[in-house]
């Protein structure tokens, strides 16, 4: 497959574009940079770090180039992405979007382009994070209400949205087992709330270092609590898996995907 990456000086995009680069089925053609920027016009290889030239160019335009490709993978900024999103459906390009941070109505943004190209949206490429998914699921499904859930997930220092949004999709999920909305019954912080409010889920973010992603899940009873964690201690498993996303969209036509489908979850 002919691979464009946004952003590939980025964390995620520079990790991207080396397993890209790795891998026998997928033929980089661009790495996309924000405007301006001194390594625009320089080798893809060179600006994410591979240490070689790859003979393909860093440009500022995804227009420009977007025709030469099969599938455009971002891992940029919540503004960045929507912009993607508007082009690859202009051209038809599949796409695999892994920002975080929008809105409900920036979201329903994607699930209606899906209408039109093979659009893979994941919060977490992570094949664990998925499959933790799975038994959240299965706990929540069992318990319901009978438990008092907490989520907190941590990240570095850098990251720009709260809370992410893997820890999103997983209150979803668990609204969803327990037959609710996640917007219905989302708290976030329960700073003087005394007592808990029943059936809710609530959300704590913390920030420090350079900690690459970790999420914890608490179902809290009387006298007991369950904890379902998950810790990455680099960003690797997310490039891999996003790669193994853009992959699984080669013979898809237009439909909204996600790692569920690519793990067969
Ligand atoms: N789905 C998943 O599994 C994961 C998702 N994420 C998400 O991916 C996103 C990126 O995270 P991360 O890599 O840590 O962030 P970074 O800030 O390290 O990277 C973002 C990149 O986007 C680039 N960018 C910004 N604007 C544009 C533009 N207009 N055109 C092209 N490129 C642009 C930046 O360019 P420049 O460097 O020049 O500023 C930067 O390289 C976040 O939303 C994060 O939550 C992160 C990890 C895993
Ligand atoms: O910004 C990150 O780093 C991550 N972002 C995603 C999120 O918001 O959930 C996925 C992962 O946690 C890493």
């Amino acid at each position: 497959m002919k691979v464009i990456v946004i952003g590939p000086r980025g964390k995620m995009g520079k990790l991207i574009t080396q397993v890209a680069a790795e891998r026998d089925d997928m033929e980089l053609v661009a790495g996309v940079a924000p405007a301006g920027r001194d390594y625009v016009g320089q080798d893809l290889g060179m600006v994410a770090l591979i240490g070689r030239n790859l003979g393909v160019p860093v440009v500022d335009d995804l227009a420009a180039v977007i025709d030469g490709c099969d599938v455009i993978i971002d891992f940029s900024t919540r503004e960045n992405a929507l912009k993607v999103l508007d082009l690859a459906v202009k051209h038809g390009k599949a796409l695999v979007c892994g920002t975080t941070g929008f809105s409900e109505e920036e979201f329903a943004r994607f699930k209606e382009a899906a209408k039109t190209i093979p659009m893979l949206y994941a919060a977490n490429t992570s094949k664990l994070v998925n499959i933790m998914n799975k038994l959240l699921e299965m706990v929540t499904k069992t318990l319901g209400e009978d438990a008092d859930i907490e989520i907190l997930e941590m990240h570095d220092q850098w990251k720009k949205d709260a809370p992410s949004g893997t820890s999103k999709e997983m209150g979803e999920i668990m609204a969803h087992a327990m037959g609710k909305e996640l917007s219905d019954i989302a708290v976030y912080g329960r700073e003087g709330e005394s007592p808990r409010e029943k059936g809710t889920i609530g959300y704590h973010s913390l920030r420090a270092g350079n900690i690459p992603s970790s999420h914890t899940v608490f179902f809290g009873c009387m006298g007991e609590r369950l904890e379902i964690t998950h810790h990455t201690y680099n960003w690797e498993c997310f490039a891999r898996g996003a790669c193994d996303c853009a992959a699984y969209l080669e013979d898809k036509g237009p439909g909204f995907y996600s790692v569920q489908d690519v793990l067969n979850l």
